[in-house]
Order: C-alpha cells, then sequence, then structure tokens
C-alpha cells in the first residue's frame, strides 16, 4: 500500500557458513498474472504457492475493486472467482498498487479495454515510474490517459468504449509492456500482435495459453519475437501451483556463493530461459553450482540447486542477456565485489526505471562499502576486491526498493564490517521471509533498534 511506512533500519554481519534448504517463496510474475488471469475466466480458479508479498496483496485487492471475488483459503492457498474477459466494473475507488509497476502496467492493460474509469497510484518509488511505455499503445486500443507529467502517477486511464485490436512493437525490452497490451487484446476483437527486438520473460503467453486463449509466437525473419492473441476468448479457470520465485532464490544462492565454507540447497528454482540468465552469469564467474533433478513444476521448468561456497572471477555480461536477468543485477554486483577481477555489466540502462535507479543506488552503496565501481548510462562496472576483500561499515540507502535492501544485507554478510540499510521495509513486498530465511540458513541479520 502507498501509506508512508516508518522505516526499518536493519544490519547484517559475518558470522559462520552458511547451511540447509532455502525454500523461496512463490514467483511474483507469476503470482500477479495468476489472479489477473483467474479475474478475467469464468468461474473458480485455485491457486497455491502464491507469493503473499505486498505487491501480490495490492493486486488482489485490484481484482476484487474490479469486481472478482478473492479469497485467502490458507496460507499461500487462494480462490479467485473471475468474472470473465469484458465482466470487469468500474472500481469506486482509486486502485493502490504500492510499489509494483507489474501490478500497475498489467492492470491498466486489463482494465484499457473496458468501456469504464480507473484512477491508479501507488507509492513513492511507483510515482516516480514512467507509465507512457503502457499507456502510449493502449491508446492505439482507444483508451485515454491523464496522469501528471510524464505520464506519472496517479494517473487515470477512460478505458476504450469501442476497442480495436493492436499491432505493435515494443520500443523497451520490457514484460510488463508486451503483457499490457496482450491484457488489453483479450477484449478487442481480432488479432492483437506484439513484436519485441529481444525476448522477455514469458510467463503471460505461457499462462493464457493454459488458460485456454489462443497465443501464438513466432520468430520473424529478422530474428525479433512475435506475439499473436486473438481477442475475446473464453478464459477457462485453472489451479496454478506457482512455482519458486528465480529471483528471490539469487539472493540466498549469492551468500553462499560468498560467505566462505556455505553450502545450500535452494529447491525448485526457475530454469525458464527467459528468467535464468543470473545463474548462466554465476556458472561462466566460477561458481560452484549444482542444477539437481530437472523437472517441471506449474509449468515452468525447474531444478534443485546446491550451492557451494566459490572462489568467482569477474566476467563481461552479454549485454542480449539483460532481459533474462534484469532483476538480478543489483545482487550481482554485490557478487561481483567479492569476485576477483573486472565485472562489466552492459545494456542495463532499463535499472534506472525500476522501484530506484538501480545503477546509482548499487553504485553508491558499494563506494560506501570500499568497492570501486564505474558507471555509464547503459553500464556499471565493478572492480571485485576477491573474498574476504570488502570493507563495508556503511549505511546504504534503499530508496524504497526491496531488492537494493537486501543486495546490501548479502554484502553484510561477506564484507569485514557490519553493512546497514536505512530501510529494509520494503523487502516485504516481494519477499516478506527473507530475513527469517537467511536466519535459518546461519546468517547474522537482523532489525537494529
Ligand atoms: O512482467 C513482469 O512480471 C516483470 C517484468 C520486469 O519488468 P519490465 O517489464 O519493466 O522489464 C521485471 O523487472 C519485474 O520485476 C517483473
Ligand atoms: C522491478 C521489479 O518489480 P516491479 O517492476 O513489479 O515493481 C522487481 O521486483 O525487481
Amino acid at each position: 500500500m502507498s501509506s508512508q511506512a516508518t522505516p526499518i533500519p536493519m544490519s547484517a554481519r559475518r558470522r559462520g557458513p552458511l547451511k540447509g534448504t532455502a525454500a523461496v517463496p512463490g514467483d511474483k510474475s507469476i503470482s500477479h498474472r495468476a489472479l489477473i488471469f483467474g479475474a478475467m475466466a469464468v468461474g473458480e480458479t485455485k491457486i497455491t504457492g502464491l507469493l503473499e508479498g505486498e505487491d501480490v496483496l495490492d493486486t488482489a485487492r485490484a481484482m476484487q475493486a474490479l469486481g472478482a471475488s478473492v479469497t485467502r483459503e490458507g496460507a499461500g492457498e487462494w480462490t479467485v472467482h473471475g468474472v470473465g474477459v469484458g465482466g470487469f466494473s468500474e472500481p469506486e475507488t482509486v486502485i493502490d498498487c504500492g510499489n509494483s509497476g507489474t501490478g500497475v502496467r498489467l492492470i491498466m492493460g486489463a482494465v484499457a479495454t473496458h468501456d469504464f474509469c480507473t484512477t491508479f497510484t501507488g507509492d513513492g518509488s511507483l510515482r516516480k515510474r514512467p507509465m507512457a511505455r503502457v499507456t502510449d499503445p493502449l491508446a492505439l486500443f482507444g483508451a485515454r490517459a491523464v496522469g501528471r507529467s510524464g505520464g506519472r502517477l496517479p494517473l487515470t486511464l477512460v478505458g476504450a468504449a469501442d476497442p480495436v485490436p493492436v499491432d505493435y512493437m515494443t520500443p523497451v525490452p520490457s514484460a510488463q509492456v508486451k503483457s499490457a497490451v496482450l491484457l488489453a487484446g483479450l477484449n478487442a476483437p481480432g488479432r492483437t500482435v506484439v513484436t519485441e527486438r529481444e525476448p522477455t520473460r514469458d510467463h503471460t503467453e505461457r499462462m493464457l495459453t493454459g488458460f485456454g486463449a489462443e497465443v501464438v509466437t513466432e520468430t520473424t525473419p529478422e530474428g525479433f519475437h512475435r506475439i499473436t492473441l486473438i481477442g475475446r476468448p473464453e478464459l477457462v479457470p485453472q489451479e496454478v501451483a506457482v512455482p519458486r520465485d528465480p529471483s528471490s532464490a539469487a539472493f540466498p544462492v549469492a551468500a553462499a556463493l560468498i560467505v566462505g565454507g556455505s553450502d545450500i540447497l535452494v529447491p525448485g528454482v526457475s530454469q525458464n530461459p527467459t528468467r535464468n540468465g543470473l545463474y548462466t552469469t554465476l556458472v561462466e564467474m566460477g561458481a560452484d553450482i549444482a542444477f539437481e533433478n530437472p523437472r517441471e513444476e506449474g509449468g515452468e521448468p525447474v531444478a534443485d540447486l546446491r550451492v557451494r561456497a566459490s572462489a568467482l572471477r569477474g566476467i563481461e555480461v552479454p549485454p542480449d542477456r539483460a532481459a533474462s536477468m534484469i532483476d538480478e543485477y543489483p545482487i550481482l554486483s554485490v557478487i561481483a565485489a567479492c569476485a576477483e577481477g573486472t565485472t562489466v555489466m552492459r545494456g542495463v540502462k532499463e535499472l534506472r526505471v525500476k522501484e530506484s535507479d538501480r545503477i546509482d543506488a548499487m553504485a553508491r552503496g558499494l563506494e560506501a562499502c570500499g568497492v570501486a565501481v564505474e558507471e555509464e548510462e547503459d553500464t556499471l562496472v565493478v572492480h571485485g576486491c576477491g573474498p574476504d576483500g570488502v570493507k563495508g561499515g556503511a549505511v546504504c540507502a534503499t530508496r524504497l526498493d526491496h531488492r537494493i535492501a537486501m543486495s546490501f544485507l548479502v554484502l553484510g554478510m561477506a564484507a569485514r564490517e557490519q553493512v546497514s540499510v536505512d530501510d529494509g521495509g520494503p523487502i516485504a513486498t516481494s519477499f516478506p521471509t527473507f530475513e527469517k530465511l537467511m536466519t535459518g540458513l546461519g546468517a547474522d541479520v537482523s532489525r537494529d533498534n
């Protein structure tokens, strides 16, 4: 929710090796989509393993405000009674998406082809993020958006009374933009087409197919990805088993790699090629990770990761890998700080429009901890200090950004001196069990008082 919460200062210190099993919560991207697609299906969708983080809970409340019935049956177990494609009703109050770019952008897409008016807002971070990347293509369907300057929230979207299908090429690599267009296309008659230059996470395509929509993905002669959706399907309710979140798994994996003597198991980590760029990168850096028990869970390829502390070396991360690990660059920059040599991350300017400017947030915090960095608009370079080489001893600003908070706390687990963050509160948006899970592995992380 967007009300200004009291900051929760937190710190992490070095202790012995990490051991045990890190069962991270459900995937955030899939959890949002399970609720939204369930709300647009006819009848009862049952979800297990839903991430009960603030971002997803805000999406659950939004689906209720739009007329679906959403009930929590038990831990991670939810039921959604959907209203069918085109069946949403005008919300009586402002939709507050809290800290969640995914929530607000996907829901904007879902309402854009309904003949009513929706006003969206969010917290201090979300109100700074660009929304024109979504409202521009939604205008092609016939929707009109009026927001603050630069297309910022709060923003009112007047849905199209007579929607027309759209053929759109995304100008930035963004699964949120792609998904917003596909969601709007659900209630437009005919074919909606989205083309992306490089593949982004494909959960919308996979899950909409599972819910019974006709979605075809092709590679164009130029090597682009073209997704075609036939509008006005009847979505069929599903039983969705949400797999664990590979972006959350990245934090215990990173901690185990950089805390000497560690040996942990992280079960059920997605191997979906549109999500697993970090794991490919870590192997290239020399990480000792065994991918055990490959199988399918909740429609996603997964494996259990056995991770042991490793001597890592810096590498150049290819820019065409960025979309498949976009949320993992903050924690990669921490791992890079503990490696020997330099890690160069190019093609990462999308990081500047996340919950914070993540290039700047990581660069300033790493410098404060004694790590040399260089940055350009589209590049972050981290000069590794080697194992045992990071000084730490700083309080890092988290800027309402969960991934920045968790990244610096993981750094504190390996640095010579304690690392603190000014506010660990945002961690609850995506990984509410972070502190408990890391403590359970033997890490020394706690709230300051
Ligand atoms: O579609 C999604 O679920 C997401 C897409 C990504 O954002 P962009 O579409 O802005 O790259 C990612 O950063 C976010 O955490 C989740
Ligand atoms: C960028 C993220 O989320 P969102 O865009 O949904 O706020 C994230 O979780 O790292």
